[in-house]
C-alpha cells in the first residue's frame, strides 16, 4: 500500500542510523534524500551553517518554525547546552508524528517541545505556556509567505530582544521576498546572507541571518 515520503525517511532513520546517535540520524535523512529522493530538509550544506550559527548564539532559549521531519531540529537540539530551552512549531500533525520519532530516535526527545498547530496561534502564548521571555535564536523554515507576518508577531508580542538571531531558511528558494524586503530596509535589523545551495541540488540558495540590534 502507499508509504508516504515521510514514512519512508523514518523508515531510513530506523533502519540505518543508531539509536541515540544524532549524527547517525542526519546522515541517514541526508544519504536517503541525496540517493533516493529530495525531500525539503535544510540538508547538509545549510545545515553546517545552521550548526555554526547555533554555536555561535549558544542560546539558552530558540525557536524553530516548521519541524517538518525534524531533520533541522536535531541538528540545532544537539548542540544545545543542558539548560536551554527549545521550541519547534509544526502545524501539520502528519509531518509532526515523524518528527517526533526522528528526534526520539536520536535520544533528543527531552531537549526539545514539539507544539503541533498553527505558529499564528501559538507565538502569542509562548511566553505564558513555556516561561519563555525572549528568543535568543529564531529559525525559520516554514510556509515562506508567514515569515513576515510572524516575525512581526513575534516582535508584537516582545519575544525578540536587542541581540536576538533571526535564521531563515529559503529566502531564495521559493522565496520570501516581502521578508527580505522587510528585515533590509528596517534600521532594527543588522543583516547578513549566507550563499549555499537548495538541499541536495546545485541551485543557488541562501540562508538569511540577521541579529536584531534594537
Ligand atoms: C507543506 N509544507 C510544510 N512545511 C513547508 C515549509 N517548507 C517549504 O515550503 C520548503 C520548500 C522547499 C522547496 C520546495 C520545492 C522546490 F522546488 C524547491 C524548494 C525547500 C525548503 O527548504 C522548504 O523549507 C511546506
Ligand atoms: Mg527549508
Amino acid at each position: 500500500q502507499f508509504v508516504s515520503l515521510r514514512q519512508r525517511i523514518l523508515s531510513a532513520v530506523q533502519k540505518n542510523a543508531t539509536r541515540g546517535d544524532p549524527r547517525s540520524v542526519i546522515r541517514a535523512i541526508d544519504q536517503f534524500c541525496s540517493q533516493k529522493e529530495w525531500a525539503m530538509n535544510v540538508g547538509n550544506e545549510k545545515g553546517c551553517i545552521l550548526d555554526s550559527v547555533v554555536s555561535e548564539v549558544n542560546p539558552a532559549t530558540v525557536l524553530e518554525l516548521g519541524t517538518y521531519c525534524g531533520y533541522s531540529t536535531v541538528r540545532i537540539a544537539s548542540l544545545l547546552p543542558p539548560y536551554a530551552k527549545f521550541i519547534t512549531l509544526e502545524f501539520n500533525p502528519d509531518f509532526a508524528a515523524v518528527a517526533r520519532q526522528v528526534i526520539a530516535w536520536a535520544g533528543l526527545e527531552d531537549k526539545v517541545q514539539l507544539v503541533e498547530g498553527a505558529s499564528s496561534d501559538w507565538i502569542p502564548k509562548i511566553k505564558e505556556q513555556f516561561g519563555i521571555k525572549t528568543f535568543d535564536l529564531v529559525f525559520l523554515d516554514h510556509w515562506k509567505e508567514h515569515y513576515l507576518s510572524d516575525t512581526k508577531l513575534m516582535e508584537e508580542c516582545g519575544l525578540l530582544r536587542k541581540g536576538s538571531v533571526l535564521l531563515a531558511d529559503n529566502v531564495i528558494c521559493p522565496g520570501a521576498p516581502d521578508y527580505v524586503e522587510y528585515v533590509r530596509s528596517s534600521p532594527r535589523y543588522k543583516s547578513h546572507y549566507f550563499r549555499s545551495h537548495l538541499e541536495y541540488t546545485k541551485a543557488e540558495e541562501n540562508l538569511w541571518y540577521l541579529g536584531i540590534i534594537e
